[in-house]
């Protein structure tokens, strides 16, 4: 049962927009530029979530582990992802702000239920892993932008989720404590940020949650759509 909420902060891979597709081309353009084979959907669904920085050293761990890449010459084999980060970041950057938003859709649901919030006067935050520059730009890129009063991203906290860090800075900001914040999210990483900042979570069903099931994570409400969300906070 929820009561007493008064703000809601809201994930937005995997919760607001299916961002997969972004991933994908950003990523595998960056993989081309550093000569490296393109990873797979798979892949990316079940590393997504703890920003930038783990999705690219996680990816490149990948790809240099593969039989054609080690099979290649001992320059090649020389390289690794220490050596290959800080360029692969940069090509990443470069990529993902020119692509952000044009391969990516937001989920059924989300309109109606982030319209319904506010008209229920709720405040609302934006609070992701991604890095701000690309939450900003994508949230404008799919007219969402002006649910939001506050946005923060992976890289304006010192810490990201699932450290309560970033909860608690955002509170903070919205002048809530957090037993008075519902954190939506659709991953382990909102969940136990949201269980370690003391506030309450709501799990949508359908987001990205590293290949587990997201109901095995800690939650106060699982809901099929930010819609349902919304009706379920004015029941
Ligand atoms: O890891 C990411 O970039 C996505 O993160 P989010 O689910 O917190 O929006
Ligand atoms: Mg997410």
């Amino acid at each position: 049962m929820l009561v007493g909420i008064k703000a809601v902060i809201v994930d937005l891979d995997g919760t607001m927009v299916d961002t997969l597709g972004d991933f994908e081309e950003a990523l595998n353009r960056t993989l081309a530029d550093l000569d490296l084979p393109p990873v797979t959907r798979a892949l990316i669904e079940r590393t997504v979530g703890k920003g930038s920085e783990h999705l690219i050293r996680s990816v490149l761990a990948h790809q240099l582990a593969l039989p054609e890449v080690t099979g290649l010459s001992n320059v090649c084999q020389a390289r690794s992802v220490d050596t290959l980060y800080e360029p692969a970041w940069q090509r990443y950057q470069h990529h993902y702000l020119r692509i952000n938003g044009e391969f990516s859709a937001v989920y059924p649901g989300v309109v109606e239920g982030l319209a319904r919030l506010k008209a229920m006067q709720l405040p609302m935050a934006c609070l992701t892993n991604k890095p701000l520059a690309f939450a900003q730009g994508l949230l404008k890129a799919k007219f969402l932008d002006g649910y939001f009063g506050w946005v923060f991203g992976g890289d304006s906290f010192e810490r990201k989720k699932p450290d309560p860090m970033p909860i608690l800075g955002t509170c903070a900001a919205m002048g809530v404590v957090p037993a008075q914040a519902l954190m939506v999210g659709d991953s382990q990483n909102d969940a136990l940020a949201s269980r370690a900042a003391g506030c309450p979570v709501a799990l949508v069903t359908y987001g990205y949650n590293h290949g587990q099931p997201v109901d095995q994570a800690p939650h106060d409400l699982l809901v099929d759509s930010l819609l349902e969300l919304a009706e379920r906070l004015t029941s």
